[in-house]
């Protein structure tokens, strides 16, 4: 179908802006979708492969939607896939469309966004937009979830389930597009949405699987089993393709083997790339470590590892780097293949198990598998992707063929019935007025996935919850459900109602606390990522000691908590070196973890700390001040006198005590002093950080 034949739902101007981008030709899933009425006023479940055009579905759904006056919100399961469908979206500015992206603090309403005809933001932020009222929800009359697959996640999926409910009590009539991978319930979805199904398999690249042994590589076509020659390692795969032209994407199952093979994939790769001493040095621009120097010498020879360990702006780095070419080899955890869109003409499968703790080595799911091999075959670029899993011998990968090429990925389960979701979730819909009894309450969850696949009910689990919500003072239960003030800032903060209980008796109980004590508060809350107890870390019981007349709770040495309190006060412990402006590396070495890491636990603590702070200021707790200049020192890493230097960008902690002891205070001391300041921490930097405040 010509592209042309959609003029009279997205106007010829629409048509031209696809036409620039080289679209002339729809896919043959997205002709169905048009010839099943995507421009009627039907709810759509789109379930098919993976870069097979579904985010274009939504897009010729969502410019036909704001033609007609109406208004769009798109959700994504991650913070970076919202900037990179907002850089899309933008384009469609050309013709008058007025794109947003919305990722940042919650508790606010962005009133800005009630101007915006389609607007990109999480699952979470959207939630919490609706628990902050923002007026512009109402409006809503489109939602797109895209990855709606990931329902099944334990500690995402709720959220996609309750936003669906709410937005079908905020506006009855509002339409909902699902875009997912091809998953064996797709219906059961489409049956709760009341949406019309388009599966398909079809794919813009052909892709190959098979399974590799020394010597062979098995490829499945059709359900038979064709055996080619292939070489002997891991290395020949990779050869074979770099010096075809193509580029490889390697799935290992931990850090650490991501790291150790793209070193060791070094010399294979050096032979097929171009150095890149540019994009190796922009990898060490905010932070130089073990990890950030192994991974710019591996960028440096066009091989490049990618995990949760690496900083943002790396990942971007790499990311880019291999779309342009200039990185050839990947090697990364499987978090890569659910996120980032990063097409290769091979993906290879290393880490085909994955360590579970208290049972060993266990398979990956199926459906994980999927993911990864999908992202084999580059459109335009490759005529056909390859994925292989890699074994031992031929025995085992008759095997693997058995259990992954041939298998059906799992369904999607609800997993909103655990209880601190139903915690989470009960208190917002009080507080938002959404119901005030527990017939209502009941009702609102019956609108969802979880109680489409399940028919037991869930008034027990109400019940408890509220009495629980009660007790905590969140709830007034006297006659109608009503939320206490301190209830609806709760909710507003999108924070676990147990945490706000933790916040709020700590409140009561103490006026006076010092760093370290705060910091423990709020890594005792079940929101705070913790970090994990190694068996060298026997020294954490010390430090704990050292600290006990300081903090707010400290078990006994045989009671059950311990070890989980040991675990706390790790990752309390962690935050304080941070903002006692410890050397990020020699952090990362004494906790055990990587630069990422740090920045990710660190960005929790803040808004953890936000949050305390709202708290101790609803209940007029002298620590106020204290909890919110904790959360600035805690978002840079710093002591108190640094804080205004490193608001500067491309400043961090390191180079602000450079600057600062050199008696650089701000931009103009810096513009004054530069000829010191790029003697201190380099001329590129100093040039970076005056291109981007003037
Ligand atoms: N009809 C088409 N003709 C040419 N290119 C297209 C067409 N439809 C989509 N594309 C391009 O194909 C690429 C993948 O499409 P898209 O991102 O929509 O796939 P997807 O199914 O949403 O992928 P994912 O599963 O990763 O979310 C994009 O670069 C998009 O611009």
């Amino acid at each position: 179908m010509d592209v042309g034949e959609l003029e009279p739902f997205i106007s010829k101007f629409g048509v031209d802006v696809l036409r620039k981008r080289g679209i002339n030709e729809l896919y043959p899933p997205q002709k169905e979708a048009v010839e099943k009425g995507i421009f009627s006023d039907r709810n759509f479940v789109i379930a098919i492969p993976t870069a097979s055009g579904k985010t274009l579905i939504a897009e010729l759904a969502m410019v036909h939607e704001t033609i007609k006056g109406g208004k769009c919100l798109y959700t994504v399961p991650l913070k970076a896939l919202a900037s990179e469908k907002f850089k899309e979206f933008k384009k469609w500015e050309e013709i008058g469309l007025r794109v947003a992206v919305s990722t940042g603090d919650y508790e606010s309403k962005d009133d800005w966004l009630g101007e915006a005809d389609i607007i990109v933001t999480t699952s979470e932020k959207a939630d919490s937009l609706i628990r902050n009222q923002a007026g512009w929800i109402r409006n809503i009359s489109m939602l797109v979830i895209d990855e709606a697959h990931l329902i099944d996640s334990a500690r995402r999926g709720a959220v996609i389930e309750i936003l669906v409910a709410k937005l079908r009590k905020i506006n009855p009539s509002a339409r909902i597009i699902a875009l997912s991978a091809t998953i064996p319930n797709a219906d059961e979805i489409a049956e709760w949405l009341g949406a019309e199904l388009l599966t398909s398999e079809w794919r813009p690249v052909p892709l190959y699987e098979g399974v590799f042994y020394p010597g062979k590589v098995l490829r499945i076509n059709d359900g038979r089993v064709t055996e080619i020659k292939a070489g002997k390692s891991l290395e020949s795969l990779v050869k074979e393709t770099l010096s075809d032209g193509g580029q490889v994407l390697i799935f290992e199952s931990t850090r650490r083997y991501t790291e150790s093979l793209a070193e060791k994939l070094i010399p294979v790769v050096r032979e097929y790339s171009d150095e890149n001493p540019e994009l190796s040095e922009d990898i060490l621009l905010e932070n130089d470590g073990e990890m950030s120097n192994k991974l710019a010498r591996c960028v440096r020879f066009g091989t490049a590892f990618h995990h949760a360990g690496l900083l943002g702006y790396q990942r971007e780095i790499v990311e880019e780097g291999f779309k342009k070419g200039k990185i050839k080899v990947v090697t990364a955890t499987p978090t890569l293949a659910a996120g980032v869109n990063l097409p290769a003409r091979r993906v290879i499968i290393k880490g085909i198990r994955r360590y579970e703790s208290g049972i060993g080595n266990v398979f990956i799911n199926v459906s994980e598998y999927k993911q990864m091999a999908g992202r084999a075959g580059r459109p335009g670029l490759d005529s056909h992707g390859e994925a292989l899993i890699i074994s031992k011998t031929k025995n085992e990968a008759l095997e693997l063929i058995k259990r992954f090429v041939m298998g059906e990925p799992e369904k999607v389960i609800s997993k909103l019935g655990s209880e601190n979701h139903l915690r989470f979730h009960t208190l917002s819909i009080i507080a938002e007025e959404i119901a005030n009894s527990e017939d209502e309450i009941e009702n609102f969850f019956s609108s969802t996935f979880f109680a489409h696949q399940n028919e037991f009910t869930m008034k027990w689990e109400i019940k408890r919850i509220l009495l629980q919500l009660v007790k905590w003072d969140f709830v007034n239960a006297d006659g109608s459900l009503v939320a206490t003030e301190i209830g609806k800032l709760v909710s507003k903060l999108y924070i676990d109602p147990l945490t706000g209980f933790i916040f709020k008796e700590a409140g009561k109980r103490f006026s006076e606390l010092t760093d370290m004590a705060i910091l423990h508060l709020i890594c005792r809350t079940p929101d705070m990522e913790l970090l994990y107890l190694r068996k060298s870390d026997d020294w954490i019981e010390d430090e704990a000691g050292f600290f006990r007349e300081e903090l707010t709770y400290f078990p006994s040495y045989y009671s059950a908590e311990y070890d989980w309190f040991l675990k706390e006060f790790k990752t309390a412990l962690m935050l304080y070196d941070w903002i006692n402006e410890r050397d990020e590396d020699i952090i990362c070495g004494k906790y055990g973890i990587a630069p990422g890491d740090v920045r990710r636990i660190v960005e929790t603590a803040e808004w953890l700390l936000h949050a305390l702070t709202r708290m101790f200021e609803f209940m007029e707790n002298p620590m106020t001040t204290r909890t919110a200049r904790l959360e600035e020192r805690v978002k840079h890493g710093v002591k108190e006198d640094l804080v205004e230097l490193v608001k500067l960008k491309w400043v961090g902690r390191k180079r602000a005590r450079k600057l600062l002891n050199a008696g650089i205070k701000n931009i103009e001391d810096l513009h004054e002093k530069r000829n010191i300041a790029e003697r201190l921490i380099g001329r590129r930097i100093v040039e970076k950080i005056l291109e981007d405040t003037s």
